[in-house]
């Protein structure tokens, strides 16, 4: 493996100042071979320094790293979160067919009966068998944080052409505007409450959810009845008061924010059905499959994989962009940044040793064409280049609306051009000269229109954003996430790094509160007095 990382980091110093342009100069058919198709989808990953020497070695990095054994293994249910002592099968969540076992136990009967009974339940709430108070449910609020969150959330808004169930609202932050502001308008009788929560004790939902109930129970006898509960820990839901009726579990190898596909999925379900939901996981099942036996050199999650560690590990840009020509991928990034930076950002490999390679990048995005009016301008002229991963679909859900959509896709191809093309000082000098500039003026405003282009950047081109599509993108994240981490080396489904901070909070609450809490350092005791003081 050293061997291959330092052959790869030559070869990238070997191509000095080459342009991405040049390859694509030297290989007519560069867009053809660099693009990769798969059940519908396309990946366009030419417009990077990735040449086929590069390409080989990147697959043989694949291979040093045992990514087909440990992506089997993982399939296979057997323990590869090995700091948590867990099997990781998120996938199975979305293979209902499939015969998974966990210690010698087939896992699949009891997933498909909870699937079944929230196919039940989000089709009763649905037809309105299943009533609040008041009447029909209006109103699903999912209260979750991490992967109890973004993944449902992020997915309701993407699927908001096929909605014809309960509006659905997401509260997150502990922070009372959160909860404050969803619930102002909405109708208790008729609002159905979902917490969502593995592991049912993490403090700032179970803040909310208490909040939520007495919000309820002002205007309800019985508020628990206007409660559901998904989680891994389904004896603290009993506690809550939720019925075991509306009680829907999943094992500890879902992890959090892997966990979308089953119960936390249940806003989605509600919003769109139980049939479009199931598409949603067909999705997710045919990226499995693809992943599972595609080889390497055609396989998506882990060109995608390559791709990300070509850029972050041995270009050493620090950052990715995750830029959806999709509105409706609104969340997409926030979700990405879950996905992949609680995954990869880790300094220590399985075995403890120190990474030998940098972790896992910073991932951020917003929508485009947003952002192009935004922060664009860093991503052309600035110092540090920024890979961007452009998502796009060649049909919008609003046919009188195509013209938008031809406008938008326009922009999506345009930045990529863009970036890679960029603008000489020549052509600069002409711009300026045809604005009647001379001499040193001509010079000084010439510099300032320069784009240095050679900016790398990928597409992901699908034909519309489904069901379908979306679990094939999720999916197709999720693998590529695994794919890096198994190259680094990385347990990618534990999170360590967050516990600290929630521990710490606990003890600074008191201190906020005037009460004895030793141990802080100078910085923070001081923010709390002055806190303090300002709260009056
Ligand atoms: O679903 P929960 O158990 O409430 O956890 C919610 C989230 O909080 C934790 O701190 C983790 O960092 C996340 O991975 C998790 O998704």
């Amino acid at each position: 493996m050293t061997d291959i990382w330092n052959r790869l980091k030559s070869l990238r110093k070997s191509q000095g100042d080459a342009r991405i342009s040049g390859l694509f100069d030297a290989d007519p058919n560069r867009a053809q071979a660099f693009s990769t198709e798969a059940d519908g989808m396309l990946f366009d990953w030419s417009k990077t320094m990735i040449d086929a020497g590069a390409r080989d070695l990147l697959l043989d990095l694949a291979k040093g790293a045992n990514v087909e054994a440990r992506r089997d293994a993982m399939f296979a249910g057997e323990k590869i979160n090995e700091t948590e002592g867990r099997a990781v099968l998120h996938t199975a969540l979305r293979n209902l067919q499939a015969s998974v076992t966990v210690d010698g136990q087939d896992v699949m009967p009891e997933v498909r009966r909870i699937h079944d009974l929230m196919a039940a339940f989000a089709n009763d709430v649905r037809s309105g068998a299943f009533k609040g108070q008041g009447g029909k449910i209006t109103d699903v609020v999912n209260i979750g944080i991490g992967g109890s969150d973004l993944g449902p959330y992020m997915a309701t808004l993407a699927m908001a052409p096929y909605h014809d169930g309960p509006r659905t609202h997401f509260v997150s932050n502990v922070d009372g505007a959160d909860i404050a502001d969803t619930l102002k308008g909405l109708d208790p009788t008729t609002t159905l409450v979902i917490v969502a929560s593995k592991t049912f004790t993490t403090i700032e939902t179970m803040t909310n959810a208490k909040t939520a109930r007495d919000w309820m129970a002002k205007s309800v006898s019985n508020p628990a009845a206007q409660f559901a509960a998904l989680s891994s820990a389904v004896d603290k839901t009993a506690a809550f008061g939720i019925d075991e009726s509306r009680v829907f579990g999943f094992e500890d190898w879902v992890g959090g924010r892997y966990s979308v596909w089953g119960p936390i999925g249940l806003s989605l379900m509600l919003a769109i059905g139980p049939e479009r939901f199931d598409e949603f996981l067909a999705g997710g099942a045919a990226m499995d499959a693809h992943f599972r036996t595609a080889p390497l050199a055609e396989n998506l999650p882990v060109l995608l994989a390559l791709v990300g560690v070509w850029h972050h590990q041995i270009c050493g840009y620090p950052t990715r962009a995750v830029l959806p020509y999709d509105n409706r991928l609104l969340r997409l990034p926030a979700y990405l940044q879950q996905l992949e930076m609680e995954s990869n950002g880790k300094r220590v490999a399985m075995d403890g040793s120190d990474l030998t390679q940098p972790s896992g990048p910073v991932v951020w995005g917003e929508p485009g064409t947003n952002g192009q009016h935004a922060f664009y301008q860093l991503i052309h002229q600035g110092t540090m280049p920024v890979p961007c991963e452009f998502v796009l679909a060649a049909r919008g859900h609003e046919p009188d609306l195509a013209h938008h959509h031809i406008l938008l896709a326009a922009n999506c191809l345009a930045q990529s051009e863009a970036l890679m093309r960029g603008r000489s000082l020549d052509e600069a000098r002409a711009l300026m000269a045809a604005k009647g500039l001379t001499g040193a003026e001509l010079d000084r405003q010439a510099r300032h229109r320069v784009f240095p282009g050679n900016r790398p950047s990928t597409t992901l081109l699908i034909q519309q954003l489904t069901p379908y599509t979306l679990g094939q993108i999720v999916a197709l994240y999720e693998h590529r996430v695994f794919v890096e981490g198994v190259i680094l080396g990385i347990n990618s489904f534990d999170q360590w790094g967050v516990e600290l901070g929630k521990e710490l909070a606990l003890k600074v609450e008191p201190l906020l509160e005037g009460k004895p809490s030793p141990d802080h350092d100078p910085s923070t005791e001081h923010l709390a007095q002055v806190f303090r003081q300002m709260r009056g």
